[in-house]
């Protein structure tokens, strides 16, 4: 009898020792193999400098030690696991470009992307999977594509812009104080359903709506300390994202997403939609025309929920931060309103928004170069991999790094994008017009900007989610002008927003006035 409770217990017990023991040996393996690479003293036993990242302004500390200790370093994450914090140019190319699937999104990242969104494309990899699902998404991103979305675009604009108008009218003044981040997270949601899915969420109309507040609520949480404990710990152990209050929010915002997923894939079906141009459609096209394996249900809609959850968080960012730039500098304002309308009455075509309006192109990127709403880009080493480096780690002569096989690699976007080496002594300053002046000098503009990656897995929506938010703030600008009364800092949910500082979750008031 007794044997029958011993002996389970002391299975769990003998696996959980062998776990043990394969962890801390990777670890004293791994630390031995990178005891070279400088990078701070771990400030907890436990939680290594996690407990300071969460706590900490956003990439702050990504800074700070890139200054002290050069373009790699090793630091510690919870239980003593190593980070490798990478800017050098050289690797970062390698990484990923050629070398992108060796690289794997860590396990604990993959856990997330398959718990929240589904197999789809962000959680994908290997080459072949990987490229099979790109080409069937890369159609109806392309340039072609979103020229014709240029309509959706300025119609969402609109619907947004007269929400404002309705609100301003409503308390019988020229200006009223509106909370722009939940507005832009409508948009963002909005303009992806009818542009991608010819669904419209309808979320913009001003009603209280459950998708666009389980999306939010998904991510854009106060510090609580279930929060840090998820984020400390899913990259070593990823079953903590099915556990507890977060694990059932997960669920659900998967699952919602997921049943308007598989309503829209059910209306198109009956709409006959396969000649269509949105995504689903074509979606269905690609995959049948390069590959003999179809989509099911299941995997459709997992690629569904990616693209409206990518599409989601990262543009309402943008539209916040630009908007908050903006309300800081009444001058550029009235800058880019003079340049808006020097492109007629209409609303500017395709080629006017990716290439005859110099100054709102020149804003949007200085926006996603201090605001990379994606802070850090994760990847862990599948083998053990040597990496070249542009310069030597100091004190050593190697102009290359072996990572050993299950080191976690993270490259702080915010570190490349204003190091003084490339940017000049001014590189942590908003200054839109550095854009123009290198333009000038014949220097190419996309490289530096890390914001949508780089390489075979970097953001397929650029251009799409660039237009978009160039014709939200075209439309906005011309009927208001914006201010900001608080101070704001950054907020890490899962993409940097604005908040007010110290206050809760992502908020950005602003004063919007009638022009
Ligand atoms: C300003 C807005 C945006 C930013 C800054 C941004 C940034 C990024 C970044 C950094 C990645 C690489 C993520 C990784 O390595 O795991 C990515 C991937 C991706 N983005 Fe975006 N994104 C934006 C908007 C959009 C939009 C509007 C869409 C779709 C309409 C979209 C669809 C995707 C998809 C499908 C991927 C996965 C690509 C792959 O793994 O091959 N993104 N994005």
């Amino acid at each position: 009898m007794i044997s029958h409770i011993l002996y389970p217990i002391l299975l769990c017990l003998v696996v959980a020792l062998y776990f043990c023991v394969k962890f801390v040996a990777h670890i004293l393996t791994t630390r031995h193999a990178l005891r070279h690479v400088p990078g701070p003293r771990p400030s907890s036993l436990i939680w290594g400098e996690e407990w300071l990242l969460y706590h900490s302004t956003p990439g702050a500390h990504y800074v700070r030690w890139h200054r002290q200790f050069g373009k790699i370093l090793r630091f510690t994450g919870a239980f003593g696991h190593q980070v490798l914090s990478i800017t050098d140019p050289s690797a970062i190319k390698y990484i990923l470009g050629e070398a992108i699937f060796d690289f794997p999104k860590p396990k604990g990242v993959r856990a997330w992307f398959k718990a929240t969104l589904g197999e789809g494309i962000l959680w994908v990899e290997g080459r072949e999977a990987h490229e099979r699902q790109r080409r069937a998404l890369a159609p109806a991103l392309s340039q072609t594509s979103v020229r014709s979305l240029v309509p959706i675009f300025y119609d969402t604009s609109a619907k947004l812009a007269s929400q404002w108008m309705k609100i301003i009218d409503d308390g019988h003044s020229d200006e009223a104080e509106i909370e722009v981040t939940k507005w832009a997270g409508r948009f963002a949601l909005d303009t992806v359903g009818r542009a991608a899915f010819s669904y419209d969420f309808d979320c913009l109309s001003g009603r209280p709506h459950a998708l666009a507040d389980s999306m939010d609520g998904l991510t854009n949480n106060e510090n609580k300390i279930s929060s840090f404990y998820m984020r400390a710990l899913f990259w070593i152990f990823p079953s903590i994202l099915s556990i507890g209050d977060k694990g059932e929010m997960i669920r659900k915002s998967k699952m919602e997403l997921g049943n308007i997923a598989s309503k829209m894939w059910r209306d198109a079906k009956v709409a006959g939609d396969a000649n269509g141009k949105n995504l689903m459609s074509m979606i269905l096209r690609a995959e049948a025309k390069f590959s003999t394996h179809k989509m099911d249900e299941n995997e459709l809609v997992a690629q569904m929920r990616t693209t409206i959850s990518a599409a989601f968080e990262p543009v309402s960012a943008i539209v916040a931060w630009t908007l908050f730039e903006l309300a800081l500098n009444v001058r550029l304002q009235n800058e880019l309103r003079e340049e808006v309308s020097t492109a007629g009455l209409g609303d500017p075509s395709y080629d006017d928004l990716t290439s005859n309006l110099p100054l709102l192109d020149a804003i949007i990127r200085e926006v996603l170069r201090l605001h990379p709403p994606i802070l850090e880009n994760h990847h862990e080493a599948a083998e053990t991999i040597s990496v070249p480096l542009s310069e030597p780690i100091p004190g050593t002569s190697d102009t290359y790094l072996v990572i050993p096989k299950g080191t976690i690699l993270e490259i702080p976007v915010n570190v490349v994008q204003t190091d003084p080496d490339v940017w000049g002594s001014d590189a942590e300053i908003f200054r839109p017009e550095r854009w123009l002046e290198r333009k000038k000098r014949g220097i190419r503009s996309d490289r530096e900007i890390l914001a949508f990656s780089e390489g075979p897995r970097s953001c397929i929506g650029k251009t799409f989610a660039l237009c978009e938010v160039k014709a939200l703030i075209i439309t906005l600008l011309r009927q208001f002008s914006f201010a900001c009364p608080y101070e704001i800092e950054p907020f890490q949910s899962f993409v940097i927003r604005p908040r007010i500082k110290g206050q809760g979750p992502s908020s950005l008031p602003l004063i919007v006035r009638k022009v």
